[in-house]
């Protein structure tokens, strides 16, 4: 059987097939942003997924962006996850949680005490988010002070601990769309002119900070890192991605982390979107400097995902709608069998509708 639906070693890991089911929101945790019990069905149900990476999760409360997603800061939100953790691993599945904070994508609504979003410089997106009244825009941000981001890095350290008293087999790191890492990395949204900001260096500070303080606690071969280097989304952009992204995905692979999780082309978008990013490049410098795997993502079908693999473009394919609509996407890929249509209009938030009533196959 092709590469793609056999056993893949990940760290210590052993993944039963390649196919990843890629970080999805979904807003449907409760009020303390803790996990419900429809999450474990519907995390139950994709188990059979090579590796499921969780939808993003806020690693403190002022990192939450959106109504509704989950958190993993508090004892309530561990034990949320612990069900969901347990269901998988029944079913033979394994799951990494996605540390996220959106920096300035939130809305003050979301927030502590009504507080500004947090972000590396005081630049509001051009940007929407959902709170209780709908879709609004997001609010002013305030630049973080130094403290502060060393406070933010240590949270980062607390939730993947968090993560792993949870039961998840790995953590991944979020540092991709628009959000706060990401913020950092990008010169139009750091503008900051102390040692976090201004050269490509000091805008990849946080990042590799971030990395290096958990690695101290948790295994850098169960680490991974999202990347989004051609992405627009959340009204981010760099004037040399190309340059950035060399320095990043080097670092990373010095690090010898899990894997690099590739967004390649726009999120959820045209995957030629911006030319001056060089994908393949990208992959090997990452492998050149010690990194061990490449996770790719976006708009990936059958074909396109056998030839990755056969072309050793990649070693995982991360698949996101594919997973949302079918939880055996692995049994139909394999036996190309017809896949369910999704429907966004359930995408975000609601009830089991559209969330854990897509059917498996059946001829
Ligand atoms: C966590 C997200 C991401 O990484 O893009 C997200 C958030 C809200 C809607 C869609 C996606």
């Amino acid at each position: 059987i092709h590469a793609l639906y056999s056993p893949y070693n990940l760290g210590n890991l052993t993944l039963n097939n390649r196919c990843v089911m890629a970080p999805l929101t979904r807003n449907r945790a409760n009020a303390d942003r803790e996990p419900v019990d429809m999450n474990v069905t519907y995390y139950e149900q994709r188990a059979s997924a090579g590796l499921i990476i969780a939808e993003a999760t806020q690693i403190c409360p002022e990192g939450q962006g959106y109504i509704s997603t989950p958190g993993i800061y508090s004892e309530g939100q561990i034990q949320g996850w612990k069900k969901i953790t347990n269901a998988v691993h029944q079913k033979n599945g394994k799951i990494c949680l996605q540390l996220w904070h959106v920096g300035r994508i939130s809305h003050s609504e979301l927030l502590p005490n009504n507080m500004a979003p947090q972000a590396p410089s005081a630049i509001r997106a051009k940007a929407k988010t959902f709170n209780s009244k709908g879709l609004v825009d997001v609010s002013d941000p305030k630049a973080l002070e130094v403290n502060e981001i060393k406070s933010l890095t240590k949270k980062y350290v607390e939730a993947a601990l968090n993560a792993k008293k949870a039961g998840f087999d790995m953590i991944e790191v979020h540092a991709a769309n628009g959000y706060l890492i990401d913020q950092f990395l990008r010169d139009k949204t750091n503008h900051r002119t102390d040692e976090f900001g201004g050269s490509i260096e000091n805008r990849a500070r946080f990042l590799l900070e971030v990395i290096d303080e958990i690695i101290k606690v948790y295994p850098a071969n169960l680490i991974g890192c999202r990347i989004s280097p051609a992405s627009t989304f959340n009204d981010i952009d760099d004037s040399d991605p190309q340059s950035l992204y060399s320095y990043v995905v080097s670092e990373l692979g010095k690090r010898k982390i899990a894997y690099l999780h590739i967004i390649e082309g726009e999120t959820g978008g045209p995957r030629d979107a911006n030319p001056k990013v060089n994908f393949a490049e990208l992959k090997k410098l990452f492998k050149s400097h010690g990194g061990m795997n490449i996770m790719t993502n976006n708009g990936y079908h059958k074909a396109m995902a056998e030839s990755a693999i056969d072309n050793n473009e990649a070693d995982l394919i991360a698949f996101g709608v594919p997973f949302l609509a079918n939880p055996d996407l692995v049994n139909r890929l394999e036996n190309n069998y017809p896949l369910n249509k999704p429907d966004q209009k359930t995408f975000y938030g609601g009830t089991e509708k559209g969330y854990t009533d897509y059917p498996f196959y059946s001829s």
